[in-house]
């Protein structure tokens, strides 16, 4: 189902948390909101399941207003964070009590238990307690219990965030898989840049109260339509330096750590540190006063001369890229 917000407000006290959000999210959309702590994220997703209501503005399901419909007439699932499982119950238990509340019949909830456990893998598990069973299967039996009702639409609230690193990766591929396999329409709420990039089909980056953009991870990366949105993404910021500095008309230039070529070209910087990753390393370097960091592949210390050539950049003028 297709989920349109418009012209979202939110004010508490005398912060407008949410200034006109407005985004028309596709039926069976990947669609992740990305930003600093304290943006509003978690604000926008309680207001998409109905927990909030906006001050001004409408959500509309397959075109039908349900700004003022309580959260068990909107159909949605929702996962938080801290999964909230009912630690007393086994997972079948947990799984089946949303289809118990709704009255359905035992033998159509046993089904439509089995049917979800399989899908999420955790058929082996269902008669064990909930309070037996690790943080990744909690996690599972939290997605399971959200998505048994065949909602309209998903909403995750950083589900992966208790996960250590590792069980993170491998839980993001089986939640995109999940999502194919329903073709749910997912709205997925993350600080976390690389998740957003990777699990989303559009990330929107949610800044001073509006999605600042709308875009597929790839074109957020190479096409970053504000400074601070180039500034965010990425695990160094672009680089800006003003534009005649480079010989170019452009008030400002922004190029990535990686648009470099190192050891040739015209260009010459000074290294102020080094920070290794894999088999090349970020060189923190000053550039005609303005501080740079470029990728290198090459061994390069503290102090170096280094020569380098942009191979590509964008153009920005008042904060904003220049389309081209
Ligand atoms: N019920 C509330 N009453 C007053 N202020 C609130 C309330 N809920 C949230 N806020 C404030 O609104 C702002 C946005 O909060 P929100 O939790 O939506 O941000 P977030 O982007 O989800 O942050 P995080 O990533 O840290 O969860 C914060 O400044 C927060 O303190």
């Amino acid at each position: 189902m297709t989920v349109e917000l418009v012209e979202l407000v939110k004010v508490y006290g005398t912060k407008r948390v949410l200034d006109g959000v407005t985004e028309k999210i596709e039926s069976g959309e990947f669609f992740v909101i990305l930003g600093p702590s304290g943006e509003g994220k978690s604000t926008l997703l309680r207001i998409m399941a109905g927990i909030e209501k906006p001050d001004k503005g409408k959500i509309l399901v397959d075109g039908v207003d349900v700004t003022n419909k309580p959260p068990e007439k909107r159909n949605v699932a929702m996962v938080f964070q801290n999964y909230a499982l009912y630690p007393n119950m086994t997972v079948r238990d947990n799984i089946a009590f949303p289809l118990k509340m709704k009255g359905m019949k035992k033998e159509e909830i046993q089904e439509s238990v089995e049917k979800v456990a399989g899908l999420l893998g955790i058929s082996e598990i269902l008669d064990k307690k909930v309070t037996k069973i690790s943080g990744g299967q909690q996690q599972r039996v939290a997605i399971a219990r959200a998505i048994v009702r065949n909602p309209s639409y998903y909403l995750l609230d950083e589900p992966l965030s208790n996960l250590d690193a590792r069980m993170r990766t491998v839980a993001r591929g089986e939640l995109k898989r999940i999502q194919k396999e329903l073709k749910g329409t997912f709205i997925y709420v993350t600080h976390d840049q690389k998740e957003a990039l990777s699990l989303a089909d559009r990330v929107a980056v949610l800044h001073a109260g509006k999605f600042e953009q709308v875009s597929k991870p790839k074109d957020l990366y190479d096409y970053p339509r504000t400074k601070w949105v180039a500034e965010f993404i990425g695990d160094f910021p672009m680089n800006f330096v003003p534009g005649e500095i480079l010989g170019e008309k452009a008030e400002e230039v922004g190029f990535r750590p990686e648009w470099v070529n190192v050891g040739k070209g015209e260009l010459t910087c000074s290294v102020e540190s080094v920070e290794a990753v894999g088999d090349s390393r970020y060189l923190i370097c000053v550039f005609k006063g303005y501080g740079i960091t470029i990728l290198s592949e090459e061994y390069y210390d503290v102090g170096d001369e280094v020569k380098f050539e942009i191979t590509q950049y964008r153009q920005f003028k008042d904060g904003q890229l220049v389309e081209e």
